[in-house]
């Protein structure tokens, strides 16, 4: 069992100490059989008055040693357990808590390119329904070492009141576990079926929320969505889910069952060819009735593990999938620097896929440069090569004459700040010193700048509310960019959405003030109405790169006549 060896290993001693006390809790419910057995032998002596009695808080008890070890006993199962049960829920609470906190860091250290391919939807399923379900299947675990206790108990106890018997019923039991394993293993495969088609069902999730709009406007879209894809997915989950539980009702009831099956042979077949006593057919009946509740507990248990080993294979996957930056957790203060040469910079997607590059360039602190293109042409992904986000396939990045290294690239991350064009805006400033009074002045000024001050309110760090328009929200990005105060800022078509107004405000009050604090600033635009506020043009042309000598060469290319051509 992959989750019992994975949480063994995160506890030991702890996992240790509660299969322990599961197993002490298993091994006394054994023992109650035996006393039960024997009280019940000797009820005759206790009719005609002849066992040992005794009064407790004015109750007649008769065989008062074996009531106090009995009650005894019962306590002890009850502390035993529980004390298993607890130790083990809180295993495996923190194992889920360590495993998602584990995850998270893993998202924050893994390279920018590998969270992308994997996907959110993967990542989020992993984090909200995969923790979930291994965390039910650690908590079982107890009630299976219970129940394995008692069954092995009860059956040493049978192997040594009567051998045959014994050898039938463990006989019987094995066949019985082997053909529920064999009904289990086909119960999982269902149930990876149903793990996968979760996966898909996130993605439609995403596409029924986010594309509500998109989804009213066009019915033959949506049908077709639902169709093929949202009930599909959904219909995935449910037949899989469907499948391996009708396997899994069929298996609990087919190992319930046989207990009766055992029983009915006994008292039907077996005691015409074996010479059995009243009392131990008796015994047996009343040993087999007795272990129907522990093998219940365990054709119970065992899908829910079943279920917990699908998801931590998922979970695995996404950390496999998830490779760790190398680098090296320096953050200190990076050395001021005047200018960043990327040098014969190429990026290239996967081995097959788009390339940008040699790109040759020098970006300047207090220079404005814009990097321009049509769509498709490699500018938001030199970007992301530009932030550090993408390292470089092949070229050198240099800071001043300080080449990037796995030493220095989170200190010089920390120089950077982006507005790229899919930003996320967090509710709160992170990160910002925000109860300082001119931090607090800064805010104003910038809300009042940015028409945002009937808006937004900061309260505590927080903002009041992000429900704005695109253009809003997206000039509050700018805000939380702009308090930043780092040395390179980079924007990725920021003015795509605003109004003329603002985008005046951007191109002709915000990057001149950007480049008058001397900070270096890289701005993809489409504007060529303000390519004139730019020191350089950088032009980007799949994936390949030329800088325009003169500023009006560059007007000439985007504005030469076009050839109309009809859409079809
Ligand atoms: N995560 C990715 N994995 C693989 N290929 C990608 C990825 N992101 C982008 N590409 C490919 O890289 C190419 C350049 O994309 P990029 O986003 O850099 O273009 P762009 O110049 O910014 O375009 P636009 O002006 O439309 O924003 C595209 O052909 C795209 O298919």
């Amino acid at each position: 069992m992959k989750i019992l060896s994975e949480i063994s290993r995160f506890a030991p001693n702890a996992m240790l100490l509660s299969l322990v006390t599961g197993a002490v809790a298993g091994l006394l419910y054994t023992a109650l059989l035996p006393m039960l057995l024997i009280s019940v032998d000797n009820f005759s002596a206790v009719v005609e008055g002849r066992s040992e009695q005794a009064l407790w808080f004015g109750l007649q008890i008769s065989h008062p040693k074996l009531a106090g070890v009995f009650l005894l006993a019962c306590l002890t199962i009850m502390l035993a357990q529980s004390c298993s049960m607890l130790l083990l829920q809180r295993i495996s609470v923190s194992f889920a808590t360590t495993m998602r906190q584990n995850l998270y860091q893993r998202i924050r250290k893994s390279p920018i390119s590998n969270v992308e391919q994997t996907g959110p939807s993967k990542l989020i399923t992993t984090l909200t329904t995969d923790v979930n379900i291994v965390v039910a299947g650690a908590s079982t675990l107890p009630v299976i070492a219970v129940s394995l206790v008692m069954i092995g108990g009860v059956l040493t106890y049978l192997c040594v009141i009567n051998r045959p018997v014994f050898f039938i019923i463990g006989g019987f039991l094995l066949v019985a576990g082997l053909s529920y394993q064999i009904l289990l293993v086909v119960a999982a495969r269902y149930y990876t079926h149903a793990r996968h088609f979760t996966g898909h069902l996130q993605e439609s999730f995403r596409g029924l929320v986010t594309g509500a709009k998109e989804l009213k406007l066009n019915k033959a879209r949506r049908d077709s969505f639902f169709q093929y894809e949202l009930l599909r997915n959904d219909d995935g989950v449910r037949t899989n889910i469907f499948r391996g539980e009708l396997i899994r009702i069929f298996a609990e009831n087919y190992g319930m069952i046989l207990s009766y099956f055992i029983m009915a042979f006994m008292v039907f077949i077996f005691v015409n060819y074996y010479p059995v006593t009243h009392s131990e057919l008796l015994t047996v009946v009343m040993v087999l009735l007795y272990m129907s509740g522990p093998v219940k507990w365990a054709l119970d248990a065992f899908p829910v593990i079943a279920r917990a080993n699908i998801s931590l294979q998922k979970i695995n996957d996404v950390f496999a999938q998830l490779t760790e930056e190398e680098y090296a957790e320096n953050y200190q203060t990076p050395a001021p620097w005047q200018q960043i040469h990327y040098k014969g910079v190429r990026y290239k997607y996967g081995s097959n896929g788009f390339s940008v590059g040699p790109v040759d360039l020098i970006i300047r602190r207090g220079e404005i440069t814009f990097i321009v293109g049509g769509n498709g042409s490699g500018k938001s992904t030199f970007c992301k090569v530009a932030t550090l986000h993408y390292l470089p396939t092949s070229g050198d990045i240099l800071f001043d004459d300080q080449l990037l290294t796995a030493q220095n690239i989170n200190s010089y991350r920390q120089s950077i700040c982006a507005v790229f064009s899919d930003y996320f805006l967090f509710n709160q400033l992170h990160g910002v010193d925000w109860q300082h009074p001119e931090r607090l002045q800064e805010i104003d000024y910038l809300l009042d700048v940015l028409a945002l001050k009937d808006k937004v309110k900061v309260h505590d760090g927080r903002f009041s509310t992000l429900q704005l328009s695109d253009g809003q929200r997206r000039r509050l990005a700018l805000m939380v960019a702009l308090l930043e105060d780092r040395d390179l800022y980079l924007f990725d078509e920021w003015a795509a959405d605003q109004d003329p107004e603002f985008r005046e405000l951007f191109y002709l009050s915000i990057l001149p003030s950007l480049k008058k604090r001397n900070k270096a600033v890289i701005v993809i635009t489409h504007d060529d109405r303000y390519f004139h506020c730019a020191d350089h043009l950088v032009r980007f042309d799949a994936g390949k790169v030329s800088i325009p000598k003169h500023r009006a060469d560059f007007a000439q290319t985007r504005s030469a006549p076009t050839v109309e051509k009809e859409l079809i």
